[in-house]
């Protein structure tokens, strides 16, 4: 449906050089489907947003939407924005304030290039949108007189009145406390799978991206670091940057003991001990890895009295601290060898600072980065 090839956009600084935007990103969207642009400020997300939108001139690259360039620096093509079929919300709402609810949503409808629509047709997709939104009992209410999670909703029934055929959405959750931006998350994902709109996300929160992608492009420094399934990207996270960005973690690293092939599960020699990982790609012996052992995959057990054989794949170490965060606590753990690591189980497990602890983690959850 939208393909993007080595979009390259770049900005000149003061002193005269080329810096910042994106330079190189390539992804395609299915027909449908969510897509997230995920990275910390400054990655080139908005770049790439606005590129698509017609919002920024891109240096070099190919965007197409539904077969049609919209972009094409080797054929000239830049379509001006009005042409390109898209919806778009942004961080600020930007919902007009003169304007009632009715006459917001209708704007791009009247306001529209390509075909005038009779009053019924405005009417009936105008209410349609907000009746998708839940604000069609507030069509004549002031844009001003609705809450920042109503206002957020109208934002949404104006960029979809239109029918694009692409939604993008820039960082629209932001400006919502925390527990309306939950709520507003499962409204958008609602939203669009019933209006079965293809939609590219920006966010640099990865729990958004976790909870609504289909499928999300992880950027840094204006490239694309890994693209996947949320749960791809959260259980086999192929650079440093990625594991440590998703979520919590523990990034170890030690040298291979023997040479590995894709799919195997081999040792790897650490400050902490042998411990065995897998392996997503082939890798000579004495190779120099990093390995991800996510919180959540930490078992831990008391050590009480005398100490009985270490199991494999296991450490011992001491709870350095403990906080609690609602159905899980999280604990830190010094562990012999001067490292530590970060566990989280459930509270009732009654560990506390001081505590001797056995800490073990199956193989098929340390995960060998391959990149
Ligand atoms: N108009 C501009 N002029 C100069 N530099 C720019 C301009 N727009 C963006 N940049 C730079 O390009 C890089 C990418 O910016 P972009 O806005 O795409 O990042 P982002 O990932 O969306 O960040 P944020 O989450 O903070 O919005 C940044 O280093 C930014 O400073």
């Amino acid at each position: 449906m939208l393909r993007v090839a080595n979009l390259v956009k770049q900005y000149i600084n003061e002193a005269g050089e080329r810096k910042g935007g994106v330079s190189g990103v390539s992804f395609d969207v299915k027909e449908g489907e969510l897509f997230t642009l995920l990275g910390p400020s400054g990655c080139g997300k908005t770049t790439t947003l606005r590129s698509i939108a017609g919002l920024e001139h891109p240096d070099s690259g190919l965007i197409q939407l539904a077969g049609r360039d919209l972009f094409d620096s080797r054929a000239d093509v830049q379509l001006p924005m009005y042409e390109r079929d898209i919806g778009m919300v942004f961080q600020s709402y930007a919902i007009w304030p003169h304007m009632s609810v009715f006459e917001n949503a209708a704007y791009p409808l009247r306001t529209r290039r390509n075909g005038h629509l009779s009053r019924e047709e405005i009417e009936s997709r105008v209410m349609r949108s907000l009746e998708m939104v839940g604000l069609s009992e507030y069509r004549n209410r002031s844009a001003t007189k609705l809450s920042g999670g109503q206002q957020q909703r109208l934002a949404l029934a104006r960029a979809l009145v239109r029918e694009p055929k692409l939604l993008l959405l820039d960082e629209p959750l932001s400006n919502l406390d925390a527990l309306l931006r939950e709520q507003m998350r499962s409204e958008i994902k609602r939203l669009q799978s019933e209006w079965g709109v293809t939609t590219i996300y920006v966010t640099h929160d990865q729990s958004e991206a976790m909870a609504l992608s289909d499928r999300v492009a992880v950027l840094n420094n204006g490239v694309i670091a890994q693209m996947g399934t949320p749960i791809d990207i959260y259980d086999r996270p192929r650079c440093e940057f990625v594991a440590n960005f998703i979520g919590r973690t523990n990034l170890l690293r030690g040298k291979l003991a023997s040479q590995v092939r894709a799919g195997d599960i081999a040792a790897v020699h650490t400050s902490i001990g042998t411990i065995r990982c897998m392996f997503s790609s082939s890798m000579t012996a004495g190779h120099q890895i990093s390995f991800v052992i996510r919180p959540e995959n930490i078992e831990l057990q008391p050590l009480n009295g005398i100490l009985s054989d270490a199991a494999p794949n296991s450490v011992n170490g001491h709870i350095q601290g403990k906080v609690f965060l609602g159905e899980v606590a999280e604990y830190t753990i010094g562990v012999d060898g001067d490292q530590n690591l970060i566990a989280r189980t459930h509270p009732s497990i009654g560990l506390n600072r001081g505590d001797r602890v056995r800490a073990s983690f199956p193989e098929h959850k340390v995960i060998a980065i391959c990149d």
